[in-house]
């Protein structure tokens, strides 16, 4: 059994070791600065009491308030919180936005509770950590399991205790203090980051390139269609259930209508059924895991066959898998550098609540895409330069802005 914080940090000493940083500078950076673990105790629909976890670990704020997002899915824990927590550290300073890194969430499974359980959830998991987020402190967004709605929850629960602030929370429905853009934002900057690198490095359009995408949620979704739209053929896409394969490319804007309308992809007249597996290690030009973490390792590292991979998902490759697809030659494009596009445009949403004004959406699309082309030209020529992969490369940067913000700060 592997641990996420184990592997985020097996990739954090790669970098320090490349900037040579003293043992207790590295201890500094590790370390998360607060971890809440708190008890999320309801009563369910059937009138017993629910019993769930929640956690928030604060891994850093040197660069501005802790950021990211909230998980609700069984799987969340201490460690995956921490790992999860740290990458949003090294992802904020990548893309250059002015926060530290947070992440949490609550070790339920939504799909089986009800609308209003997961609402009694939210409620309940703010009022027991209220006190420790604000637009100035801590900064919750959605991820796996949680939406608009329960950022909406959040908002109007904080404000009981502390008044009207929408700015505590980001990825809030549009018509409750969201920005325009935010929804679609991850899955945007993955299609942009893509697009990128394809033209930096390998001097290709996305235009005719063959994809295949785990995970058909917010992020994987917006993947899929952005990519289309910029004329990608993708050939596999699934979700939890299973997936969909056409080797003459999926019609993307069908298959999120069957997905709304019957919850998963298998199913879809437009494809043929296939596993997970089979989607894992089909023949594309780009994969694109976007579900959960853990999914490469050593053994099917060795079994993909993908030109580069993008991480949609955090941590989806264990360390073992990441030295198997440098050997064989196949590019990763990093989390912290590949879906940073949720942040970026949490980020704007924040700024827009602060001055109480709107953006437009080509506002918010041109300030976002900036970022991504100047965060993927970088990492580019940091990897050349120090003949390092472009994981690597990420972490360097981030850790440097990081580590200089704290020795400016002083302890
Ligand atoms: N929502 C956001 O803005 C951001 C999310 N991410 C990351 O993207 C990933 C996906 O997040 P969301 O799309 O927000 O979550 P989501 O809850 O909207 O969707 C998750 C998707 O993964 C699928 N899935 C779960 N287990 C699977 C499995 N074993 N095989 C294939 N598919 C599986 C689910 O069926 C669902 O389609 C996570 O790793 C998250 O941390 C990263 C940056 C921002
Ligand atoms: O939008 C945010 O603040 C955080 C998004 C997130 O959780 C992530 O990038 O992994």
């Amino acid at each position: 059994m592997h641990a996420f914080f184990e592997a985020t940090n097996h990739y954090f000493q790669q970098a320090a070791a490349i900037l040579g940083l003293s043992d207790n500078m590295r201890v500094l950076l590790e370390t998360p600065e607060r971890e809440l673990r708190v008890e999320v105790a309801i009563e369910l629909d059937s009138g017993q009491i629910g019993n769930f976890i929640g956690y928030r670990v604060q891994h850093d704020n040197a660069r501005g308030p802790f950021k990211g997002g909230l998980r609700y899915h069984p799987t969340v824990d201490e460690d995956e919180a921490r790992s999860l927590a740290s990458l949003m550290t090294w992802k904020t300073a990548v893309v250059d936005i002015p926060f530290g890194g947070g992440k949490g969430g609550v070790n339920c499974d939504p799909n089986s509770l009800s609308r209003a359980e997961v609402e009694r959830i939210t409620r309940r998991f703010t009022q027991q950590i209220h006190d420790f987020i604000g637009p100035d402190k801590d900064i919750p967004a959605p991820d796996v399991g949680t939406d608009a709605q329960v950022m909406a929850w959040i908002a109007n629960e904080y404000s009981k205790f502390h008044g009207h602030h929408p700015a505590v929370v980001t990825g809030k429905p549009v018509e409750l203090h969201g920005s325009l853009g935010r929804e679609s934002a991850t899955g945007h900057g993955v299609a942009v980051v893509t697009r990128e690198y394809l033209r930096l490095a390998r001097d290709r359009p996305v235009d005719g390139i063959t994809v295949a995408v785990q995970g058909f949620g917010n992020v994987g979704s917006f993947t899929a269609r952005e990519l289309a739209d910029m004329g990608a053929k993708v050939v596999a896409v699934s979700d939890a259930y299973g997936a969909v394969c056409n080797p003459d490319g999926l019609d993307i804007p069908a298959l999120q209508q069957h997905a709304a309308a019957h919850r998963k992809v298998v199913g879809f007249p437009g494809g043929q059924a296939a596993t997970n597996e089979h989607l894992l290690t089909t023949e594309v030009d780009v994969l694109i895991p976007a579900a959960l973490g853990g999914v490469f390792d050593a053994k099917l590292a060795a079994e993909v066959r993908a030109g580069a991979i993008v991480e949609a998902a955090n941590s989806p490759t264990w360390p073992e898998a990441d030295e198997v697809f440098q050997r064989r030659g196949i590019a990763v494009i990093p989390d912290i550098l590949a879906n940073a596009g949720g942040v970026i445009v949490s980020y704007f949403e924040w700024v827009q609540n602060l001055q109480h004004f709107r953006w437009s959406i080509e506002q918010v699309r041109a300030e976002q895409d900036r970022r991504h082309v100047e965060s993927v030209a970088a990492v580019l020529d940091l990897a050349r330069r120090q003949g390092v992969s472009l994981r690597t490369a990420a972490f360097v940067l981030g850790i440097q802005r990081v580590g200089r913000a704290k020795v400016l700060a002083g302890i």
